[in-house]
Formats: structure tokens, C-alpha cells, sequence
């Protein structure tokens, strides 16, 4: 079903020569993009005054002494300030999203878990109304941590605009498509995409084909960049000519219109008169980005063993140590399978990172069964997991020879920090009660004799 929707009234840039319909080329790299001839200045920053009467205005994605390499930050021009889009914020309440530390006193997240896709019901629900936090990590305050959310959206933001003073958000739709109407232009956005809205940056979402589904990653520390890929050098994995940036769109819309922020895990709202969508040019690396995870190149084993997951790291977001991300995005998707006289599929492992899986479509090859498309599963910190008997059984004996994962698409929110479950997982999402039986009947074969197999 196709929804009409507001954001065919928005103003938008022309796309420059050489790139997709409404988006430029590029990850973290500088863009430029005008919806009117000459709103960009050019030259400076601060003319005395802008063309058409806009107003110059900085958005800092880091601090202004973050390292060069590092710093982002962008420059709009548009009709009115932000801070005419802020008037009295009121305390709202959206008890579904939750933030960290939020430890339930009564559930516990010491375990394996696994959840069937959190189905739709009745009522209508929009990208705020519609967001169920299912684990919380880390501390919103220090700004480290994560917030893993599924988002089940009926209906269309009308005349009301949000922003995360908290957090960038990771959004991996699973059913359904979206439009994100932000300040710095439009996204609209499929399964098999992922997109990124930055910390601090205004927009509605709208539904274009419902309902929607997906998963959040909602990021509290420093912003997701692109993995180095070392001794793999200069191409394969994700590319940054695959990721697209929006080319500047605005409108000029007079509407009583709310606007609800995020800000240390609570939730306000203010009302304006106007869309806060007015950005008529902008320049910057700040901005939001989709990428097509199809594009995604994976490198892997081409002789024999199973290489860490970090093989397929599409996004890392690093924390103050080294080597150790506090969220890295990792994507399983189709690619061939080739080692010689290998156990194939994951490894049987404790891990001092919490895992949380989704999948997008298809089959997951440690989890032939119950692992199911919009589905979830959590391995937290030093909890034991891995092939479930009949992925054991089926790869111990297969006859090895180059077989394709065709059709395959999961992923995993990876961070250092300790997952907790909210109580909407532990209590009214569709949680697996049997998942844990899944290792049960994996039996002992030692027998003490040399060479049994
Ligand atoms: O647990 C999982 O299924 C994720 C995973 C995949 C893999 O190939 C290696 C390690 C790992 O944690
Ligand atoms: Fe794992």
C-alpha cells in the first residue's frame, strides 16, 4: 500500500550530476547542497547578511576542539533559527522507550534469549508512539552505551518533529518503508537499508508502505564510522561511495506543529507554529546517511576456519579503548562457503561483548530454525551460546564442498556493556520460553577411544 504523504510538498536541491535521485556520494567526507541558486554562501560562513533572508546556523556533531580527523560539524542557512523552534518544553511521557541505566528490579537479563517478531496490533502507531526498547546498555548520561529498540509504525508524523539530544540512532527496517524528512533533506528508506540520523538533528518520519518494522540501535557514545580494515587494505566491506547523503530539501509551511526532544532519557515537547523543516542550503560532514547493505562486500575464509564476526563489520562506534567498540554493527549476509575440513557455522563461545541479533530475511546458518525474519536474540556478556544440535549435527557431516548462503540477512548490535532486558522484553514482547532447549539435546560423543569422530 502506498501512502501519500506531506514531504511531496518539500522544496528540494537538485541532484548533482553522477549520483541517485536525491542523495550524494560519501561517508564522513564534506558535502554541499542548495534547494534555492545561491542560499549557500560561499567563501565564509557568517556573511553579514544571507541571501534570501536566511539565517546562518552551526550544528556540532563533536566538540569544536575535536581532533580534525574527527570533528564534524554543519553549517544551514534557513528561515528561522532553532531557537525560535523552542519555546516552553513540557515533560512528556513515552514509556516504551527507555534509557540506560534502566535495570528492572524484577527481570533478569542473566540468560539466552531469543524473540519471535513483535507482531502489529490494533492500535496506530507513529516512529515516537510506535518505539519498544528492548535493552538497554551503558549510562545515557555519560554518553556511553546503547539502547536496542524495535519500531512498529501504522501511521504518518503529522505536523509534529522530533530530534535525540541523546543519541544517533541506527535504523535497519525489517518490514515496510519510511521516509525521514530531517533538516538536511529527505531519506527514504527499504528493507536492506540502513540509515543514520544524527544526534541533535530535527525530522518527522513518515510511513510511505505499511506497516513498518524494524530495529534501532540508538547509539549514546561516540558516532558510528567506518571500521579500519587493515591488512584487507583499501577496498572490499562497506565502501564509502556506497553510502548517500540527502541533497538539501525544505518547506515553508505555517502549522501549529509540535516538536518532542529527547534529552537524558526523558522527553519533552514544545509547540511552534511553523515546520522546523526550513533549511534551504547547507554544507558540512554532519549529516544523515543510508547505505544499501546489498552493496556490502564481505571477506572471509578462502582455505579453512571460521574468522571472527568482526570480518563483517559494517559500522563501529568506538568507545575510549582501543580495539574495543562500544557498539560495533555487524552484518551476516549472503557470501559463499568454501574452508576445507571446517566446522562452517559459528563457533560454540563465551564472549566478553553482548551480542544482539536480528534478522532481516532468511535463514541464519547457526540457527536454521526459531531465529525467524523481524525476529531477536540476545547472547549478553560471558553467556555461553552457539550452533543449536541441528546446525551442529548438519555441518559436522555435511560433505564439504563451495556452497552458497543465499538469502540470508542478520545482523548484531555488538557492544561492550552488558545488555538489560526492559520489561516490555521480558514480559510483552513474544519471548521464547523453550530457546535454551535448543543446545539440549546435544549429546555427549567422547567415548576415550582415539580417532572417534
Ligand atoms: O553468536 C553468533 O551467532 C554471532 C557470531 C557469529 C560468528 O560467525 C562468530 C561469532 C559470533 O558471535
Ligand atoms: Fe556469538
Amino acid at each position: 500500500m502506498n501512502i501519500p504523504t506531506k514531504s511531496d510538498e518539500l522544496t528540494r536541491a537538485a541532484t548533482p550530476m553522477g549520483t541517485t535521485e536525491g542523495y550524494m556520494p560519501g561517508f564522513g567526507n564534506d558535502f554541499e547542497t542548495e534547494a534555492l541558486p545561491g542560499a549557500l554562501p560561499q567563501g565564509m560562513n557568517s556573511p553579514q547578511k544571507c541571501d534570501y533572508g536566511l539565517y546562518g546556523e552551526q550544528l556540532s556533531g563533536t566538540a569544536f576542539t575535536a581532533p580534525s580527523h574527527q570533528n564534524e560539524r554543519t553549517w544551514c542557512y534557513r528561515i528561522r533559527p532553532s531557537v525560535k523552534h523552542s519555546h516552553r518544553y513540557e515533560k512528556i511521557d513515552l514509556p516504551y522507550w527507555k534509557s540506560a541505566p534502566h535495570i528492572p528490579q524484577d527481570v533478569t537479563s542473566l540468560g539466552q534469549y531469543r524473540w519471535d517478531p513483535v507482531p502489529h496490533g490494533d492500535h496506530k502507531l507513529t516512529w515516537l508512539t510506535g518505539m519498544r526498547t528492548m535493552t538497554t546498555a551503558g549510562d545515557v548520561n555519560t554518553q556511553v552505551g546503547m539502547a536496542s529498540h524495535i519500531y512498529l509504525v501504522t501511521d504518518s508524523m503529522v505536523d509534529a518533529y522530533f530530534y535525540s539530544a541523546d543519541s544517533e540512532l541506527l535504523i535497519v527496517p525489517q518490514e515496510g518503508r519510511l521516509r525521514f524528512c530531517t533538516e538536511l533533506g529527505v531519506i527514504d528508506l527499504a528493507p536492506q537499508e540502513i540509515a543514520i540520523i544524527p544526534r541533535g538533528l530535527v525530522y518527522r518520519v513518515e510511513l510511505l508502505d505499511g506497516p513498518a518494522r524494524g530495529f534501532v540501535c540508538e547509539n549514546y557514545g561516540q558516532k558510528f564510522e567506518l571500521p579500519g580494515r587493515g591488512p584487507i587494505g583499501a577496498n572490499c566491506m562497506a565502501n564509502r561511495r556506497d553510502f548517500k547523503i540527502p541533497v538539501a530539501a525544505f518547506e515553508d509551511r505555517e502549522t501549529p506543529s509540535t516538536v518532542t526532544i529527547k534529552w537524558c532519557g526523558q522527553f519533552h515537547e514544545t509547540r511552534i507554529g511553523h515546520s522546523p523543516l526550513d533549511v534551504v542550503a547547507w554544507h558540512g560532514n554532519y549529516c544523515p546517511v543510508k547505505y544499501d547493505l546489498t552493496t556490502y562486500c564481505p571477506v572471509g575464509a578462502i582455505l579453512f576456519d571460521h574468522p571472527d564476526p568482526s570480518i563483517f563489520t559494517v559500522l563501529t562506534a568506538p568507545s575510549g579503548v582501543e580495539g574495543t567498540a562500544n557498539i560495533d554493527f555487524v552484518l551476516f549476509r549472503e557470501r559463499w562457503m568454501v574452508a576445507e575440513n571446517t566446522f562452517r557455522p559459528p563457533w560454540y563461545h563465551k564472549n566478553v561483548m553482548s551480542e544482539l541479533m536480528g534478522n532481516i530475511y532468511g535463514q541464519y546458518d547457526a540457527k536454521p530454525k526459531g531465529f525467524i525474519p523481524g525476529g531477536m536474540s540476545l547472547h549478553n556478556m560471558m553467556l555461553p551460546h552457539g550452533p543449536d544440535k541441528n546446525a551442529f549435527e548438519g555441518a559436522s557431516n555435511a560433505e564439504l564442498g563451495p556452497e552458497k548462503l543465499d538469502n540470508t540477512m542478520s545482523f548484531m548490535f555488538e557492544t561492550r556493556f552488558p545488555q538489560h532486558l526492559t520489561e516490555f522484553a521480558a514480559k510483552e514482547a513474544p519471548l521464547q520460553d523453550d530457546y535454551i532447549d535448543c543446545w539440549e539435546s546435544l549429546e555427549k560423543k567422547f567415548d576415550g577411544t582415539p580417532g572417534r569422530k
